[in-house]
């Protein structure tokens, strides 16, 4: 589905007025305009729309329009800064779109109302008692327009981009589907953190995600000094990787209860959750080097970078015996991250690939072992290496002895037949199961369990 012939008939508070684009330092962006309610005049930036936003639901986020933080660049709030944060992560998305909702400006009260509001926190009050002095209420924005504008555009499953979780309530009421909510965070300053802190603690907006912990970490550093809560379980989860020091050989492998990574179709949208896909990235971010089989690459089209949390994208290897991967895949394409396509010695490849691809070329079937594909990234300083995908390479690498870590998450849902996660030739005794020290975390409604085997 296009831009064009996305669903419009829903569209009941707004109408679609125009179509173009709008080039931004974060990439050329189509724009679209509507006529709302009262003469209000919304627009919707959106990213990657050509596949009809089939694939993971796209990140969006509803902005409330704020001249003085948008326009002027005002540090009372946060806007400004959020408006570009969130721009900038919906371009690093496959697909997207940010909404931008005009006469949400002051919550809703309006422009000068809101500096009304200004002018009694100059003089002590918060953001809410200031409203409030004013008989105005705290927060009188109304999605219904920017729900249609979504549902218009072709969006009804959102992944969704705000620190206010009442936003995510908000949309929900109007039969958007929110499957995950991410913070979007911006550092506090000097000027905005009394007004930040009320909206804390009387708006019920997300705490102040410590970034620190995770920062440290992602750069090999375990952090230390009083940590609160959040940060010491990410310490908790992620130390002994930091610590685990040069060589580490880890998998990650998330499979419904009853064993299947996807439906009998291929269908794999989700099995885990939203949660699971941050650890997934963060476990990206701590290895050098990330490996997945020629099916995953096939069936999901897998770009294999950090992007929910900040670190650096893991040099990308893709196990390829018969070089069957489609020559448009992102691993091929997008030159963000450098790509080492193994292949066997009869496999035939394009005769150019991009200058971020590496072709290996193995000199027999035997030297895709997995013992041997680590001998040879490790020969290239390729040390710390996290198998992703799918359930035969993770099987595979875990049968041959060669891992140190195995994170399998398992999601509440039973899929009956399809696409088997973990599987491998089993022994007639249950004692020769293979079993090792285990730890488990909760991961939205997912349970991951660390299987610690050196
Ligand atoms: N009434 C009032 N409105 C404010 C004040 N500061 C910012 N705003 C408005 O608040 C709106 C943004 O809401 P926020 O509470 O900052 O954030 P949010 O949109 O609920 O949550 P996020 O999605 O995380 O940004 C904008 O329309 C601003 O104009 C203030 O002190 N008083
Ligand atoms: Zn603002």
């Amino acid at each position: 589905m296009s831009l064009e012939n996305a669903r419009r008939d829903a569209a009941v508070t707004v109408t679609r007025v125009v179509t173009t684009r709008l080039p931004t330092r974060h990439g050329t962006f189509d724009m679209v305009g509507y006529a709302g309610l009262a003469g209000a005049e919304h627009v919707a930036l959106v990213w990657g729309s050509h596949n009809g936003f089939t694939g993971e639901p796209p990140l969006v986020r509803v902005h409330s329009e704020c001249l003085t933080g948008d326009a002027f660049g005002s540090y009372r709030c946060d806007c400004g800064e959020q408006l570009d944060a969130a721009l900038g992560t919906i371009s690093r998305a496959t697909s997207g779109a940010l909404v931008y909702m005009r006469g949400h400006e002051g919550r809703g009260i309006g422009l000068l109302n809101k500096l009304r509001a200004y002018a009694l926190q100059d003089n002590g009050r918060d953001t809410v008692d200031a409203n409030t002095d004013l008989g105005l209420p705290i927060d009188s924005r109304d999605y219904r327009q920017g729900a249609d504008i979504l549902r218009d555009l072709g969006i009804e499953t959102v992944r969704l981009l705000t620190s206010n979780p009442a936003k995510q309530i908000a949309l929900e009421a109007l039969g958007i589907t929110v499957v995950g909510r991410q913070r979007l965070h911006v550092p506090d300053r000097a000027e905005n953190t009394a007004y930040l802190n009320a909206k804390r603690s009387r708006m019920e907006h997300d705490p102040v995600p410590d970034p620190q912990a995770w920062e440290q970490l992602s750069v090999g550093v375990i952090p230390d000094g009083e940590l609160d809560p959040l940060q010491m379980e990410l310490v908790d989860r992620y130390g002994p990787l930091v610590q685990a020091g040069e060589r580490l050989v880890i998998a990650q492998l998330g499979q419904s209860i009853d064993g299947f990574i996807a439906s009998r179709t291929g269908d794999a949208c989700f099995v885990t959750g939203e949660e699971d896909r941050e650890h997934l990235h963060r476990l990206r971010a701590l290895v050098d080097a990330v490996i997945v089989g020629a099916g995953t690459v096939t069936a999901d089209d897998c770009q294999l970078t950090v992007r929910s949390v900040s670190g650096a994208h893991p040099v990308r290897v893709v196990l390829d015996p018969h070089a069957r991967i489609p020559t448009d895949a992102k691993l091929l394409s997008d030159p963000v991250a450098p790509t080492l396509w193994f292949v066997g010695p009869d496999a035939v490849v394009p005769e150019r690939v991009a200058d971020h691809v590496d072709i290996h070329r193995l000199e027999s079937m035997e030297a895709f072992a997995p013992s041997r594909v680590l001998e040879r990234l490790g020969r290239q300083g390729l040390k710390r290496v996290l198998v992703e995908g799918g359930g035969v390479t993770v099987s595979t690498f875990l049968r041959g002895g060669v891992l140190d870590r195995l994170f399998l998450t398992t999601a509440p849902m039973l899929v009956g037949d399809g696409i088997p996660g973990i599987r491998f030739d089993g022994t007639d005794a249950l004692s020769g199961a293979i079993t090792a020290p285990v730890r488990r975390f909760l991961l939205g409604n997912d349970i991951c369990s660390e299987f610690t085997f050196a």
